[in-house]
């Protein structure tokens, strides 16, 4: 999987012009993996599997057996239906951090259905606790100003796992503006 995630990260530091080899190390090298089990529901309408979320990780890959994951995109929630042999990648709020918000993490949940229980396996690629996260130097100029600030992951994991995926509290977490 390590092997994997590493050539995923090289293409995606590569395409940021970052060059090979940034995302690769101690900024995914302490990975967690997750079984998700979600037995059906007998009334949908009435619970989600997974609420609303960003995941706090450099990018996450999942596997999906069956529908269920929902990717929000200008406003609307869009399924993302399970693909035979394929892997989906999600972008984490550490990859909006480090690309400055060229690519935003993913706001994403799961719904329920009423016949099949679902399963999914995710592997989150997490720097290492003491890792500074910031944008990268190399994409930072007079033209292109930090939009977000330095964080211990550490610190940013901890904030991330206290505010329970409420997106306006990490955004402002993370921005600039922020006091240490
Ligand atoms: O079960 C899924 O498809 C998504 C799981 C997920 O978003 C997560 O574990 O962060
Ligand atoms: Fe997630």
């Amino acid at each position: 999987m390590r092997k994997f995630v590493l050539e995923i990260l090289d293409l995606l530091s590569e395409g940021l012009r970052l060059g090979r080899g940034y995302l690769g190390g101690e900024m995914s090298s302490n990975p967690t993996m997750f079984v998700n089990y979600y037995p059906p529901c007998p009334d949908p309408t009435l619970t989600l599997g997974l609420r609303q979320h960003c995941d706090g990780s450099l990018i996450t890959i999942l596997f999906q057996d069956v529908n269920g994951l929902q990717i929000l995109k200008d406003g609307q929630w869009i399924a993302a239906h399970p693909i035979d042999d394929a892997l989906l990648i999600n972008f984490g709020y550490v990859f909006e951090v480090v690309s400055n918000g060229k690519l935003k993490a993913s706001e994403h949940r799961v719904v329920t259905n009423t016949k099949v229980p679902r399963q999914s396996l995710t592997y989150l690629a997490y720097p290492q606790n003491d890792v500074i996260i910031e944008p990268a130097k190399c994409l930072i100029n007079e033209a292109n100003p930090p939009h977000y600030r330095s964080m211990k992951f550490e610190d940013f994991k901890r904030k991330h796992n206290s505010v329970l995926s409420n997106k306006e509290e990490i955004m402002k977490y993370m921005s600039l503006n922020k006091p240490e």
